[in-house]
């Protein structure tokens, strides 16, 4: 199985979860190629395509959110996930698309995964699964036991493909 996952992270959260997506998946065998958004190709006949975010302001990250989070001493390069979604590769239809995102969680959190799965779906693209990560505060850590969850969350993955 070939994978390409899309990672957006201003403090590292996001981007440890995706690290322990991609060892669990390359432990069941996958080739995983992992990329910054700002870096991001288009998809190139990989099995499954994978995009994760931080939830900015209920949603996805923004030039807005990204600035603020800059201002709290992130990185955010641009473009992130949400421009890359919008430039929306055509190879992408070919894909079996997943999303995942980084929330503080409680009342009113939003979900950036949950945003992007809207947004997939406004440019044709029907997402296979969504799954929310929880952070204890704006800059991590994630919450006990979260990396633990995306390790398991990608093995469901590897059988989902294998069945395909
Ligand atoms: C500008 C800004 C707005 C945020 N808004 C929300 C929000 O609406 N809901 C939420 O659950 N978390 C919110 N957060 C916290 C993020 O979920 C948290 O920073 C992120 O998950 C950390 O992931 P990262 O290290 O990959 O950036 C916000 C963070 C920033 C910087």
């Amino acid at each position: 199985m070939n994978v390409l996952m899309i990672v957006e992270s201003c403090f590292g959260n996001t981007a440890e979860v995706a690290g322990a997506i991609a060892a669990a998946l390359r432990a069941g065998g996958a080739q995983v190629r992992l990329v910054q958004a700002d870096a991001a190709p288009a998809p190139a006949g990989e099995d499954l395509v994978m995009i994760g975010a931080p939830t900015h302001n209920m949603g996805l990250p923004n030039p807005a959110s990204r600035s603020q989070a800059e201002a709290k001493g992130a990185r955010a390069p641009l473009p992130g996930v949400g421009e890359w979604i919008d430039a929306r590769p055509r190879s992408l239809d070919a894909a079996r698309v997943v999303v995942f995102s980084t929330v503080t969680g409680g009342f009113m959190s939003g979900s950036a995964s949950k945003q992007m799965a809207k947004r997939l779906r406004r440019h044709g693209v029907q997402e296979a699964e969504r799954e929310d990560f929880r952070v204890l505060g704006t800059t991590g850590p994630l919450a006990d036991g979260e990396l633990e969850r995306a390790g398991r969350w990608a093995e469901t993955m590897l059988a989902a493909v294998g069945a395909d």
